[in-house]
C-alpha cells in the first residue's frame, strides 16, 4: 500500500486542498472559498492559460509562496462551459461544513467532477445534442463498448469486431471516451473525441457484471439478452464507476439498459454519414443538413430523439412501419394541435435526471408541473388507430400526483436558487407558514411599536428601522435626544440623529432574524424532502419524457410530410430500390430558398435483375445530388419517416456505402488516392446483395489509366461478386461499354444540351450513356479566360482524334488472368535438367535413371 502524502508543513487550508488534489489528480480542483472557487499551484497556472484569469500569490504554505486563481461563484458556469469545451474535467470542492462552528478550515468536500461526457447542467449541454459518455475495451478480436447518456439515464451495450468501431464511433458520437490506459484503440484516438483514460483493472467482466445488475435492479443479465457480452460487461464496469466516480452519488435514475447488436442496424460507416450530410454538412456546420430540415421539433428532447432515429435506422422494419403508421394518422388529422400543446412543455427527460442527481432548479419543477397540466390537452390531440401513438400515450398517464405534488409543495413563482427563500408554497408546510410569519408581520409591530414609543416619550417624529448592518433601531433627531427615556441604549451616532435599541425591540430582533434564518432552513430541508418523493417517481417521470420526446418527433415528421409534399414508403420483402420522382430534400429546399429554380425530379429503378446504374454526363449535371438522394430516400424510410418523392417501394437493405470524392484527410495525413482506395477496399469487403453502394468517380486521384483500371475492375466486382445494389458515377467515358457485358448493369446519364458555347444542364437523369462530358465547357462558366478555354478545346479535339485513329481495344472487364500455374515453373525445373544432358555420352543405365528422374520433375 502506499502511503498517503503528508502535508502537515502546510497551512490547515493548504493541507486540505492538497488532500482533495491528490484524490483528484487529473481534474481542476475548484476550491470554494465564500463567494469564490479558488485554484492553486499548477492548476492555478493552467487556469491562467485556459481561462485567461489573473494569477496572483496568497501567503505562503511550506515555505512556498501559494500561487493561486480565482472565479466568483456566481460566474462558475460559464468557466466551466470554457473547460468543458477544451475536454478539461474540473472537481467541484464545496464547503460542507458549518463555517459558524467549525475550528480550523471549515469542512470540504469534492461534491462532483464535470466532464464533458458526464456534465447534466442544463446552461453547459445543448439544448439538441446528447452528451454522451462511452468505454471501450478490447478482449481479443472482440471490441466490447458500454455507454450512457448522463441526462436521458439511457444505458448502452453493444459489441463489435474493428472494422465496425468506426461506425459505432460515428453513430454515438461520444463527448468522452474511456479506454484503458494500456490499451487505447486506435479507432478511438482517430475519432478525436475526448479521451480519458483509466486503469486497466476497471475494465473488469466481473465487476461490470455485477454493477449492470446493481444498477438496473435484476438478478442477471439473462432478461436483456446481455449475459454472454463479456467485453461490453468490462466496458459496463468502468463506465458505471467513472459516472458514479463524477457525480458523487448512484445514478437512480438509469435504470433501462439497450443492448444493440451489430447487424441490428443498417451499417452507415462514418464515411456515409459525412458524404450524405445527416447532422453535419461537409464543412463541419449544423445547416443544411438533413437533421437540419427534417428537425422541426418543439421539444429539446424531440430534437435529440430525432437524431438518434436518423442515426440508427434498424434493418427490421417493424418499428419503421410502426412510424410511418402513426405519421400517416397525424398527418390526415393534423399534427398542428398536437405540435401546439407541445410547445408547454418542458425537458422533461433531463429534469427527470437532474431529479435524480438532485441538482434540479426550482423552476425546472415548475416547468415539469406545467407540463403535467397540459398532458390531458394533449392527449386530446393524439389520433386513434396507431398502436404506436396509443402505446406513448399510455406514457403519458403516469404521474398525475407528482403534479398534484408539486401544485402542493413548489410556489407559483419560486426563486431561482433555494437558498434565496420563497421556493416551497404557502400552506404546505406549517412551521414554515409559522416562521414566515413571523418575518413578513414585522412591519405590523414596527409600525405599533413606533406609535407606542412616540406616545411614551413624546418625541413626534422618532422613527423604528431596520438596515442590514445596524439591525432594528430607534431613530430621533438631535434636538429631541433629552427626551430619551433611560431604557433606550445607544447604537449608533449620525451627524442629525441618534439611533437607540430597547429591551423589546432587541427580543423582536433576535425573533424576526432566526425566524428568517430558520424558514431558509426549513426550506431547503423540506426541498430535500421533495425531491426525495420525486426520486421516488423517477420511472413513471423517465417514461413520460420518453414519450414526449417521440410524439414530438412524429409530429415534426408529420409536419415535414405535409409541408415539403413527401410520400409514404412501402417495405417490400424481394429485393428493389424504386423511387419515383425521387428528390434531395435538403438540395430542393436550398433551391427553394434561393429561388434559383425547381428542383428535378428523378427516379431510381433497381431490382434483382438491374442492379448496378453506370450514370455518366457532365460536371454539375447532377450526378452527386442524384445518387445522395436515393441513399437520404432509403435512410428516411428505413428510419420511419416519409421521403422526397410521389412512390418508394423497397426491399431489404442492410447498409449504405459511400465513396464520395472528398477533401484530403490531412490531419491523418492520407493522400486523396490513399483514402480513396482505402474507403473503396473497406466497401468491397463489407457491402452485401442488401446493401446500396454509391461509387461517385472513383480512380480520378490517380493517372488517368490507372484510374480507368481500378474503376473498371471495382465496377467488376461489385457486378459480379458484391452484387449489391450500386449507383456509379464516372467520367470514364469507356465504362460506359461496362453494361454491354454484365447484364445487372444498365447505363444512364444527367441530361445537358448544348447551345453555341454554352451548357444547359438539365439535371434529368436519362437511359443510356452520355455523348460527351463538356468539361471544357463547365470551365468556361466558371469564368476561366477565354485564351485558355480556346487553347483547351484545340487541344482535346487533337487528343480525340489521336484516340479514334486506333489503338487495339482493351476489355477493360476481363476476368483477371489465373494466377500463373506451376506448371510454368516446374518446366522450367526441366528445361534445366534437360540442359545439362549429353545423349551421346549416356550408358544405357545412366539413360533409364534419367528418365526416372525427368519422370519426377514432370508435371503430372
Ligand atoms: N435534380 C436537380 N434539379 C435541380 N438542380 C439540381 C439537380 N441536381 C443537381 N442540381 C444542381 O446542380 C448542382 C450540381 O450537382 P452535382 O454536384 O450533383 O453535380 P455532379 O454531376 O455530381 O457534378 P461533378 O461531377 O462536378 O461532381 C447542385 O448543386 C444543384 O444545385
Amino acid at each position: 500500500m502506499s502511503q498517503a502524502p503528508d502535508f502537515s508543513a502546510h497551512t490547515p487550508v493548504m493541507a486540505q486542498y492538497l488532500r482533495l488534489k491528490a484524490e483528484h489528480p487529473d481534474a481542476l480542483v475548484f476550491f470554494r472559498m465564500g463567494d469564490f472557487y479558488e485554484v492553486f499551484f499548477d492548476d492555478a497556472r493552467k487556469a491562467n492559460a485556459l481561462l485567461d484569469i489573473t494569477l496572483t500569490t496568497r501567503g505562503q504554505s511550506a515555505g512556498q509562496p501559494v500561487v493561486m486563481a480565482g472565479v466568483p461563484v456566481s460566474a462558475l458556469e460559464s468557466y466551466l462551459a470554457k473547460l468543458i469545451k477544451l475536454g478539461e474535467p474540473v472537481a467541484i470542492a464545496e464547503q460542507v461544513g458549518d463555517v459558524a462552528t467549525s475550528k480550523g478550515p471549515v469542512e470540504r468536500k469534492v461534491v462532483r467532477v464535470v466532464t464533458p461526457g458526464t456534465v447534466t447542467d442544463s446552461e453547459l449541454l445543448a439544448d439538441k445534442q446528447d452528451s454522451v459518455l462511452m468505454a471501450v475495451v478490447t478482449q481479443g478480436k472482440t471490441y466490447g463498448l458500454a455507454w450512457l447518456s448522463m441526462t436521458q439515464g439511457q444505458l448502452g451495450l453493444a459489441e463489435c469486431t474493428d472494422k465496425e468501431l468506426p461506425s459505432w464511433l460515428a453513430r454515438l458520437s461520444p463527448a468522452e471516451v474511456l479506454v484503458d490506459r494500456e490499451r487505447q484503440p486506435a479507432a478511438v484516438l482517430a475519432a478525436r473525441a475526448p479521451i480519458t483514460n483509466r486503469p486497466s483493472w476497471q475494465f473488469d467482466t466481473a465487476l461490470g457484471a455485477r454493477k449492470l445488475c446493481e444498477q438496473l435492479g435484476v438478478a442477471s443479465l439473462a432478461g436483456f439478452n446481455a449475459q454472454e457480452m463479456k467485453a461490453a460487461q468490462a466496458a459496463a464496469a468502468a463506465l458505471l464507476s467513472y459516472a458514479e466516480h463524477t457525480q458523487g452519488r448512484a445514478l437512480a435514475h438509469v435504470k433501462t439498459l439497450t443492448v444493440q447488436r451489430s447487424g441490428e442496424l443498417l451499417d452507415m460507416p462514418p464515411a456515409t454519414q459525412r458524404n450524405l450530410e445527416l447532422v453535419l454538412t461537409l464543412r463541419g456546420e449544423t445547416s443544411p443538413t438533413l437533421l437540419s430540415l427534417l428537425d422541426s421539433c418543439r421539444t429539446g428532447m424531440g430534437s435529440r430523439a430525432l437524431r438518434h432515429w436518423l442515426l440508427h435506422p434498424k434493418r427490421e422494419r417493424s418499428q419503421a412501419l410502426a412510424r410511418h403508421e402513426a405519421i400517416a394518422l397525424l398527418q390526415q388529422a393534423s399534427p398542428e394541435p398536437l405540435r401546439e400543446a407541445l410547445r408547454h412543455v418542458s425537458d422533461v427527460e433531463r429534469i427527470a435526471a437532474r431529479i435524480a442527481l438532485r441538482q434540479v432548479r426550482p423552476r425546472e419543477l415548475t416547468g415539469l408541473r406545467a407540463t403535467l397540466q397540459v398532458l390531458p390537452d394533449l392527449q386530446g390531440t393524439l389520433p386513434a388507430g396507431s398502436p404506436l401513438i396509443e402505446e406513448l400515450a399510455q406514457g403519458l398517464l403516469a404521474s398525475p400526483h407528482i403534479e398534484e405534488l408539486l401544485t402542493r409543495a413548489i410556489a407559483e413563482e419560486p426563486a431561482v436558487l433555494v437558498r434565496d427563500g420563497g421556493v416551497i408554497a404557502p400552506g404546505f408546510d406549517a412551521e414554515l407558514d409559522e416562521l414566515r410569519g413571523i418575518s413578513q408581520n414585522c412591519d405590523a409591530f414596527l409600525l405599533d411599536l413606533e406609535t407606542r414609543e412616540r406616545a411614551r416619550t413624546g418625541i413626534g417624529n422618532l422613527r423604528v428601522q431596520y438596515n442590514r448592518v445596524h439591525g432594528f433601531y430607534i431613530e430621533v433627531t438631535q434636538g429631541q435626544v433629552d427626551k430619551v427615556p433611560l431604557d433606550y441604549q445607544r447604537r449608533q451616532t449620525l451627524k442629525n440623529a441618534e439611533r437607540y435599541i430597547t429591551p423589546e425591540l432587541k427580543a423582536f430582533e433576535d425573533k424576526a432574524l432566526s425566524a428568517q434564518e430558520r424558514s431558509l432552513a426549513r426550506e431547503k430541508l423540506l426541498y430535500e424532502l421533495l425531491l426525495d418523493q420525486l426520486i421516488e417517481e423517477l420511472q413513471p417521470l423517465t417514461l413520460l419524457g420518453r414519450a414526449l420526446a417521440s410524439l414530438d418527433v412524429l409530429a415534426a415528421l408529420a409536419e415535414r410530410a405535409s409541408t415539403l409534399g413527401w410520400c409514404r414508403p412501402e417495405f417490400v420483402g424481394q429485393p428493389c430500390i424504386s423511387i419515383t420522382a425521387g428528390r434531395h430534400p435538403v438540395v430542393e429546399a436550398r433551391l427553394r430558398e434561393t429561388g434559383a429554380g425547381e428542383f428535378m425530379a428523378n427516379d431510381c429503378k433497381l431490382d434483382a435483375r438491374t442492379r448496378m446504374l453506370m450514370i455518366t454526363g457532365p460536371n454539375m449535371g447532377g450526378k452527386s445530388t442524384f445518387m445522395r438522394q436515393v441513399a437520404l430516400i432509403c435512410l428516411l424510410a428505413s428510419m420511419g419517416s416519409f421521403v422526397p418523392a410521389t412512390a418508394c417501394r423497397l426491399g431489404p437493405l442492410d447498409a449504405i456505402h459511400t465513396r464520395i470524392g472528398a477533401a484530403d484527410d490531412l490531419a491523418n495525413a492520407q493522400s486523396t488516392f490513399m483514402l480513396e482506395m482505402t474507403e473503396g477496399a473497406a466497401i468491397l469487403h463489407s457491402a452485401s446483395e442488401q446493401s446500396l453502394v454509391l461509387m461517385d468517380e472513383i480512380g480520378r486521384g490517380t493517372s488517368t489509366f490507372d484510374g480507368l483500371a481500378l474503376a473498371g475492375a471495382i465496377a467488376s466486382h461489385l457486378h459480379d461478386k458484391t452484387r449489391a445494389f450500386t449507383l456509379f458515377a464516372t467520367h470514364y467515358f469507356e465504362l460506359t461499354e461496362f453494361p454491354a457485358k454484365h447484364p445487372q448493369a444498365i447505363n444512364c446519364h444527367v441530361g445537358a444540351v448544348e447551345s453555341g458555347d454554352d451548357i444547359v444542364f438539365l439535371h434529368e437523369i436519362q437511359p443510356g450513356p452520355a455523348s460527351r462530358s463538356y468539361g471544357v465547357q463547365v470551365a468556361r462558366l466558371a469564368g476561366m479566360p477565354a485564351s485558355l478555354v480556346r487553347q483547351a478545346r484545340a487541344t482535346l479535339e487533337a487528343l480525340e482524334a489521336k484516340a479514334t485513329a486506333g489503338e487495339a481495344q482493351i476489355d477493360l472487364f476481363a476476368a483477371p488472368p489465373e494466377t500463373p500455374s506451376p506448371v510454368i515453373e516446374e518446366t522450367s525445373a526441366l528445361s534445366e535438367a534437360m540442359k545439362n544432358v549429353d545423349p551421346d555420352t549416356l550408358t544405357p543405365r545412366e539413360a533409364l535413371d534419367l528418365i526416372y528422374a525427368l519422370k519426377k520433375l514432370s508435371p503430372a
